[in-house]
């Protein structure tokens, strides 16, 4: 058993309460945010996406008591891509109620940051104002993982959809999923090692119109670099900014120049 297995049982209990939840309907795009994919596309920096992240398996509690609302502004201030806000209550003490405040106070693209595995959440991601999902490779098989992905996008929501390794690329590939991350951290042992994203680099098909992310663990400018190497767009960064004094200047400290655009 891992955590996800663990987190996995307590999403199939959620999403049975959700679909007694009548007030969970199908919408199209409530809020129109400016797209992830094109943000990333056109920039010439690496870019970061912001995570409100209040606690986690690998580390307990990292910021309870932060308010999500001033933890948003100075992440949209600094000029993120995206905020990430974990809604997980169980695992991470994040919930819905923090992502529909974050929502009604940024423009950013925002992503909900959860363990899905059935549309009535993606239904409930929308609604709270997220216009991006993530799906997670590990937790899905390939027809789900397919249904789900042609799911959000039928209703105007970007996908992240996360890996771990060059097979799970593969099955990312396969759904022409074409923002793709890879989470630096073994789910059996919680350890990160930025080498993940160089080894799943390797195989990713930059030629082709997709945008690569490197997620967890990023701690400084040294890993930023060591990650923008490897032809990363953008970082997904939880813990150093919510942990950080001053969120804003660690952000700052990790928008480098990408490889190849200093002139
Ligand atoms: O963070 C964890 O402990 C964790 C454990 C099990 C599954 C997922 C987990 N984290 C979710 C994330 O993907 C991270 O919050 C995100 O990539 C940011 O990571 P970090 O910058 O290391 O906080």
């Amino acid at each position: 058993m891992t955590i996800l297995d663990d987190i996995l049982h307590v999403k199939r209990i959620e999403v049975k309460q959700l679909l007694l939840d009548k007030q969970i309907v199908s919408c199209e795009t409530i809020v129109q945010r400016p797209s992830l994919f094109s943000a990333l596309k056109e920039s010439a920096r690496l870019e970061v996406i912001a995570e409100m992240k209040r606690a986690s398996p690998s580390k307990g509690t990292i910021a309870g008591e932060t308010d999500p609302v001033a933890q948003a502004k100075v992440y949209e201030k600094a000029g993120v891509a995206c905020i990430s806000v974990l809604t997980d209550e169980t695992f991470f003490k994040g919930s819905m109620t923090d992502l529909e405040a974050v929502a009604k106070v940024v423009k950013t693209p925002l992503l909900c940051k959860d363990f899905i595995i059935h549309e009535v959440q993606i239904d409930r991601a929308q609604q709270a104002g997220a216009s991006v999902i993530l799906l997670i490779v590990a937790a899905l098989d390939d027809e789900k993982l397919l249904r789900l992905y042609r799911y959000a996008a039928s209703i105007g929501l970007e996908v992240l959809v996360e890996v771990h390794d060059v097979n799970e690329l593969e099955r990312a590939l396969v759904i022409d999923a074409k923002i793709i991350g890879v989470n630096n951290r073994n789910l059996r042992t919680f350890e990160v090692d930025l080498a993940r994203t160089e080894e799943v680099a390797k195989h990713f098909p930059f030629h082709e119109d997709r945008i690569f992310i490197s997620e967890s663990g990023i701690r400084n400018s040294a890993d930023a670099e060591r990650v923008a190497a490897t032809g990363a767009a953008a970082v997904l960064v939880g813990e150093t900014l919510m942990r950080s004094n001053d969120a804003a200047s660690a952000i700052q400290s990790l928008q480098i120049m990408k490889v190849g655009e200093l002139s």
